[in-house]
């Protein structure tokens, strides 16, 4: 995902092949290559988007090494009893909590990223979506405080391509990360999920055990 879009701002949307003449598949391939390395150093947007990704590429390394060399590993969280939040109640989840969980929205879906903290925790490179619905800012592949609005964003504003990718970034986040609840529209009420989970203990329980 990043290879494209990376790559859509190094060639751009021109033809190259416009106006070359009938060449050798090994000139064509190495002329390629320089134009592409002559884009990506010659334009100051393109530097600075080599610059946010080196810098995105060292804080994942580094937050990787770091957690790599703790000895003791952080205790699991018990699950979050399942329950829906408004933008106010998400905002107390944003990993500097007495007991750090971090939760993040996308596409009107809680997630417990907990575990994922090396990304989302405080000082990780994607910290800022902590305790935040981040849908606008992986639509629109920002890390710009711009992308994550104040008030609940209904998103109307995005195209098809940026909504799809919504989706995709969604599914990402089901797969790895507990579902929580969804994130309440204005005025909506809360679901009621006492009658689904009945059988299970709530954290408060769990924590008593
Ligand atoms: C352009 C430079 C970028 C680079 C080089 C980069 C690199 C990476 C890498 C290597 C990972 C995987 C880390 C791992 O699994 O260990 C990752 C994950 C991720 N990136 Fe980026 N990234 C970039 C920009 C962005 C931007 C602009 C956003 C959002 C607006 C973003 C959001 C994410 C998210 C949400 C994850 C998933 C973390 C998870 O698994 O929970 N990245 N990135």
């Amino acid at each position: 995902m990043y290879f494209f879009i990376i790559t859509r701002h190094v060639t751009g949307s021109g033809n190259m092949a416009d106006n070359d003449t009938p060449q050798s598949e090994e000139q064509t391939g190495s002329r390629l290559i320089m134009r592409i390395v002559s884009e990506l150093f010659g334009s100051p947007l393109n530097l600075g988007l080599l610059g946010i990704c080196g810098f995105l590429i060292y804080k994942i390394i580094s937050s990787r090494r770091s957690t790599d060399s703790t000895p003791v590993k952080e205790p699991e969280l018990p699950p979050l009893k399942k329950q829906d939040f408004t933008l106010e109640q998400l905002r107390e989840y944003d990993g500097k909590g007495s007991d750090g969980r971090v939760l993040i929205a996308v596409n009107g879906k809680v997630f417990d990223v907990t575990r994922g903290k090396r990304f989302y925790g405080p000082g990780g490179p994607y910290g800022l979506f902590a305790g935040h619905d981040a849908s606008r800012a992986l639509a629109t592949f920002s890390l710009g405080e711009d992308a994550l609005k104040n008030e609940y964003d209904d998103l109307s504003d995005l195209n098809s391509l940026q909504m799809e990718s919504i989706r995709e970034w969604e599914m990402q986040f089901q797969e790895k990360y507990v579902y929580v609840g969804k994130l309440l529209k204005p005025g909506e009420q809360p679901t009621d999920y006492s009658d689904t989970e009945d059988d299970e203990k709530t954290e408060t329980e769990k924590k008593v055990e």
